[in-house]
């Protein structure tokens, strides 16, 4: 994408659908007159005298204890300087969001209009009683230092100025990493800092308390080197001014072991770089551009061990994996400040976590087979599940026995539960498929691209790089709605229709003729079915032209599905194709299934469904725990109806005595461990999560779905089809453009597994 579109493109995400980035949300019933009564007056009078009694009840009955004010003046805005506090507002606002996303804490964007340190601490002092946190954000050196130390002193929740502590916390977490993979000590290395601000000296004093060596550090302002004997040093740079007669980065990084970019863009010269010890390490951190660029560093250097505060290299740097996990664990316990003991308990948790066996799921998100502790892998991804479950207890800990928590954690596996909990609702699934279809984009044919909306999605997918899309409708027509979406990329455009084609179609007709002789197809009809779009577009996918194929936005799901079957058809061995929708749902994602095809299942077809379901869960990284559901549980009823799904539980044990599956049971018991555990403690899918549910008919698992879409805003991926022969997949009528775009995902992945599966044959 062109620079020009892409900055188009963030100033339309900021803009729309409504302006911004967050919104407010109520966390209790509204509906009725006496919610209203309860929410507002007389109602809340209650809780404002028990807080009157005693303060602390802020916490029992107010939001305080999960917000977090993001306060900016907006002096140092990442890299862009002193852009004012209107300017920082899409910044905070962003932070907001990644509290919301990562820790599920509330976060509120306040940007102050001074530059006065006074005005500003008292400001935040005024404010304070609302938050149960105060994250400090790009405010500029040296104002920084006095304004967190005395917030620090003067307020009794915690404070952070995440510029400083958190990109500590990251990069000395990284750093140790780096040492142990250069197999050199942190007392021993020469270090460069470029950078003498905010973020720069509070990440060299932590490396000092990891053991780094005042003497063996040379720091950088804009003006050089910060040499002892300069004048006009604030107390922070003269903490780190050297006794070393030189001036320049050009000399200092003359056999460093360690570069430390916390200042401008590309300060530092692939001539500089050449200069470093054996095994350089580079933490070029400079948002958003770094102090030398990734692609560059690894090419001047093959020992390079480098990091950027950017997503889209190896070893992201970035204090966005600090500052959520940090609060979190210090509000868990109403901490009364971030001390060293929980910053330090960060970087060790941050550190070993890197070592550890990373989850399939990170691999899928990141597009990587096997990410394994080495020089690509300094430092856990923003992304990984683990983070939420690991860092919050580690600073939770450190804050109790360092005497600082109010509400100490009595029960650390419940603690871990609700951690994990917390981080149910977000996209990693779409992430992960967007990222997995993006290793090796496939060719997908988008049957409905007159329709701006569809062509919208192959516009989306096609820049994202997911897929490559090829066009089917009136040439004249998508050309002239590419103009309308600016979608200047030359794709392939097929009209089924046009007289350019007639071959093709003539070609695909005979073989559709071929294929259906028997089953009352003539070669007439088949001509006339080769000038629609869904038998042109199955028949390039069973031709191999094309690797699958999206459609049905604009036409009823049978209407689709009738040309797909008859084109491309069940897969050898497969009794019934059916359908999985994947649920985004408060709990975490759920697979659900038949969704759409399979109107009243036998118990085999069900135990089919069931497996091929797994699958489905399995390709997208998670372990399937499966309960079949019914109205009746374990035998409780002799109906027929429950009967059958009994039937198939057995089936399912018998033929796949691995896979964790069990009922007939009712939906509450599958998806509540208490009650399961309680009453069912027999069962497989006791104690367990379960994260798939199967319905006993169509009718069930439809209305469920649109149900859990309509009411409780989950959003859904599907219908994907199973059991067919080729990577076909149909929308739900009226599909929006997300949910194709996602779409789109799923059938380049169908498509990629059968191409593995393909090759892997042809290996044995
Ligand atoms: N990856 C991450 O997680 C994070 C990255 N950062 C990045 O670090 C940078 C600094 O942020 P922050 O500390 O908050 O900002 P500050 O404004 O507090 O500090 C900026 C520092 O950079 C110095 N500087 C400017 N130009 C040069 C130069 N050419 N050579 C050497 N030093 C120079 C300034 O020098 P002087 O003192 O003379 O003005 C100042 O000391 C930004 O790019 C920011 O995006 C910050 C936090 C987190
Ligand atoms: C990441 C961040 O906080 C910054 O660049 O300022
Ligand atoms: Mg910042």
């Amino acid at each position: 994408m062109s620079n020009e579109k892409q900055r188009r493109e963030a100033l339309v995400y900021h803009a729309k659908p409504q302006p911004g980035k967050i919104k407010v949300v109520p966390t209790k019933p509204y509906a009725t007159q006496r919610d209203l009564a309860l929410a507002y007056s007389p109602g809340v009078a209650e809780p404002c005298l028990e807080i009157h009694k005693n303060k602390e009840d802020v916490y029992k009955y107010t939001s305080k204890g999960n917000t977090v004010a993001v306060i900016s003046n907006g002096t140092a805005v990442l890299g862009l300087g002193n852009i004012g506090p209107e300017a920082s507002k899409p910044v905070m606002e962003g932070k907001s969001l990644l509290f919301k996303i990562f820790a599920d804490i509330d976060g509120i964007d306040i940007e102050l209009d001074t530059e006065d340190v006074d005005k500003f601490i008292e400001t935040v002092k005024i404010i304070a009683p609302t938050f149960g946190g105060i994250n400090l954000e790009d405010i500029k050196a040296p104002e920084a230092f006095e304004i967190e130390r005395r917030l620090k002193e003067e307020l009794d929740i915690p404070v952070m100025h995440d510029d400083q502590h958190g990109t500590a916390i990251i990069s000395a977490a990284a750093l140790l990493n780096a040492l142990e993979l250069a197999e050199k000590k942190m007392e021993e290395v020469k270090i460069v800092v470029s950078g003498a601000g905010a973020a720069a000296i509070s990440c060299t004093r932590l490396y000092q308390a990891f053991g780094a060596k005042r003497e063996n550090i040379v720091m950088l302002d804009s003006k050089g080197v910060i040499r002892s004997d300069r004048n006009n040093l604030s107390s922070q740079k003269a903490e780190f001014s050297t006794h070393r007669k030189i001036d320049t980065l050009e000399e200092a990084m003359i056999d460093a072991d360690v570069f430390i970019g916390l200042s401008m863009a590309d300060v530092l010269s692939p001539e500089m770089l050449k200069t470093m010890a054996n095994d350089p390490i580079v933490f070029a951190m400079a948002n958003p551009n770094p102090e030398i660029a990734y692609d560059l560093a690894i090419k001047t250097r093959e020992d390079v061990i480098m990091a950027t505060g950017r997503s889209d290299h190896p070893n992201q740097v970035n204090n966005v994996l600090g500052f959520p996990f940090i609060f979190r664990g210090a509000l868990d316990v109403r901490a009364t400040k971030i001390n060293e003991d929980m910053k330090m308990a960060a970087v060790r948790a941050l550190a070993d976590l890197t070592k550890e066996a990373v989850p399939e799921q990170v691999n899928i998100t990141y597009d990587t087979t096997r990410l394994t502790f080495g020089r690509d892998y300094i430092i856990p991804k923003p992304f990984d599940p683990r983070l939420i479950a690991k860092i919050p207890p580690a600073v939770a800990k450190a804050a109790m026995d360092s005497g600082v928590a109010r509400s100490p954690i009595k029960d650390w596996d419940k603690y871990e539960e609700e951690l994990l909990q917390r981080s149910g609702n977000d996209n990693k699934v779409v992430r992960m498929l967007h990222n997995r279809a993006k290793v090796n984009p496939k060719k997908i044919v988008f049957a409905e691209a007159e329709l701006l909306d569809v062509l919208k999605a192959a516009q989306i997918v096609y820049e994202e790089g997911i897929a490559i899309p090829i066009l089917l409708g009136n040439k004249e027509k998508i050309e002239e709605l590419k103009v309308e979406l600016e979608f200047d990329a030359d794709v392939e455009i097929i009209d089924p229709r046009a007289e350019e084609f007639k071959a093709l179609r003539k070609k695909y007709a005979q073989r559709l003729y071929e294929l259906r002789q028997r089953k009352g197809e003539t070669l007439y009809s088949a001509t006339v079915n080769m000038g629609k779009r869904n038998y042109f577009g199955a028949m390039m996918v069973l031709e191999g032209a094309a690797d699958g194929m999206l459609s049905g936005y604009s036409r009823a799901y049978p209407k689709v599905l009738r040309p797909v079957f008859e084109v491309i058809g069940k897969a050898n061995g497969v009794q019934k194709a059916s359908t999985v929708n994947i649920m985004i749902t408060e709990r975490g994602p759920l697979f659900l299934a038949d969704t759409s095809i399979n109107i009243d299942p036998s118990a085999e077809e069900l135990a089919e469904i069931t497996q091929m379901t797994a699958q489905v869960a399995s390709t997208f990284g998670f372990n399937p725990v499966i309960a079949m559901l019914s109205y009746s549980n374990y035998g409780s009823s002799n109906h027929p109806k429950a009967k059958k799904v009994n039937d198939a539980v057995r089936i399912l044990h018998e033929k796949y005595p691995s896979l964790v599956v069990d009922g007939e049971v009712q939906t509450d018991f599958a998806l509540s461990k208490e009650m399961s555990d309680v009453n069912f403690s027999f069962s497989k899918i006791s104690n367990q999560k379960v994260n798939t549910l199967i319905f006993p008919n169509l009718d069930s698992a439809n209305i469920t779905y649109k149900l859990l879409k309509q009411l409780n805003g989950a959003s859904s991926i599907g219908p994907i089809m199973v059991g067919l022969r080729k990577a076909v997949h149909i929308l739900q009528l009226g599909a929006s453009v997300d949910e194709m775009v996602n779409m789109t995902a799923v059938a380049v992945i169908d498509a990629q597994e059968r191409e593995k599966r393909r090759m892997a044959k042809t290996k044995q």
